[in-house]
């Protein structure tokens, strides 16, 4: 069976790698042996064993030096060359997936670079057509305390579901720093998040009594957002104590059904829907070349013969026959009669050992 993957992705400095380090020794004590791959190409130190590493094969440092590149960019770059040895990724994984239970993937902190570039779609897309795939969104739970930060980490999480379109797990992380329940309830409770609103100096001057600009906007937005919190599953965790790593996992279990009950039929619909624009879209251009060299296509030509025919019709395709065209190619003879030259002087022409050039 295909193992479940699970790609790790969070804002820089929320806790990605030091979370991959301990779900991957948390995984190695249940006897879950996870295969792991980081794809973070400006990491220095990576404090777990990969079997796959971006660094290996792609120097981020080379990359900004011959592209002159800034630190973003080089990223999308390193990401960018990457992706075209994916497949080799994938047959890799698929390799050990009699010996793997999960896969596990570390991401770059910069989110925008894989979620928004069109290597972290192909990477991402790749995946989850061949494993059942689940994001984790680690947020670092101390600093979205605030109702502004946290409603900005949740529209985050938001636009990378839409853009994923894959189940996703929202891991509050740093939990032996500050516990999430305050999060856990201002998702499921409303009014509860409007206290908070309200009690927020930096949302209300003493005028406007909480309902200043930034006040009802996040009030909108956090009555929007109550639909996606639906969708989602939530854990708390701490990835420095290993607090809330069989909630995680269980989690993980319930996501992957997910994905096999709902998402897997929504990625087959998108493929089909795909290979059909595809192959509208060949049509077209067959169409317009065809147009362009003065040729009929095979509908043309089919209401062509159910037309009555006339005399110039009739001249016209039997000189065609006669030329030996056919849909405008040539048909290469059996036999290619021996060359004949017309001037003998003419094979002075031609390159010979003898020559001297
Ligand atoms: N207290 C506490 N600190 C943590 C926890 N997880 C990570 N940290 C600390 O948070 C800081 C950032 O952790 P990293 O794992 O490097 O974060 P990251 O998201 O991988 O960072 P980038 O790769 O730069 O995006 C480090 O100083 C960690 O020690 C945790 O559960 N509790």
């Amino acid at each position: 069976m295909a193992p479940p993957t699970i790609i790790c992705i969070g804002m820089a400095g929320s806790g990605k790698t030091t979370f991959m380090q301990r779900l991957n020794s948390h995984l190695h004590t249940k006897k879950n042996v996870p295969y792991v791959i980081n794809l973070d190409p400006a990491v220095l130190n990576v404090p777990f064993g990969c079997n796959i590493d971006i660094r290996d094969s792609i120097k981020y440092k080379k990359v900004m030096e011959n592209y002159n590149l800034g630190p973003n960019g080089a990223i999308v770059t390193s990401l960018n060359l990457f992706s075209t040895k994916i497949d080799q990724v994938i047959g890799l994984v698929e390799k050990k997936k009699d010996k793997v239970d999960y896969c596990i993937i570390d991401t770059p902190g910069q989110i925008e670079c894989f979620i928004w570039s069109a290597s972290g779609s192909i990477i991402t897309e790749a995946l989850a057509s061949t494993f059942p795939t689940v994001i984790a969104y680690i947020i670092d739970t101390p600093r979205c305390s605030s109702p502004t930060t946290f409603i900005s980490n949740m529209l985050y999480a938001c636009s990378i579901l839409y853009k994923t379109k894959l189940p996703m797990i929202v891991v509050f992380n740093k939990t032996d720093v500050r516990d999430a329940e305050f999060a856990k309830e201002w998702m499921t409770d409303f009014e509860s998040f409007q206290e908070a609103l309200k009690s927020n100096a930096e949302l209300n001057d003493e005028t406007s009594n909480g309902s200043g600009y930034m006040g009802s906007l996040v009030n909108s937005m956090s009555l929007m957002l109550e639909e996606f919190y639906s969708t989602l599953d939530v854990v708390s965790c701490s990835a420095y104590t290993g607090a809330g790593f069989d909630d995680f996992m269980k989690a993980v279990d319930n996501k992957v059904d997910e994905y096999n009950e709902f998402y897997l039929k929504e990625r087959e619909r998108i493929i089909e829907q795909k290979k059909e624009a595809e192959a509208k879209k060949k049509e077209k251009n067959l169409t317009h070349l065809m147009k362009d060299l003065g040729l009929k296509t095979k509908k043309e030509k089919k209401s062509d013969s159910d037309d009555v025919d006339v005399l110039s019709d009739l001249s016209s395709e039997e000189e065609e026959e006669d030329d030996g065209y056919e849909d405008g190619l040539v048909e290469p003879d059996d036999e290619e009669p021996e060359r004949e030259y017309t001037f003998p002087e003419d094979r002075n022409g031609e390159i010979n050992a003898n020559t001297n050039c």
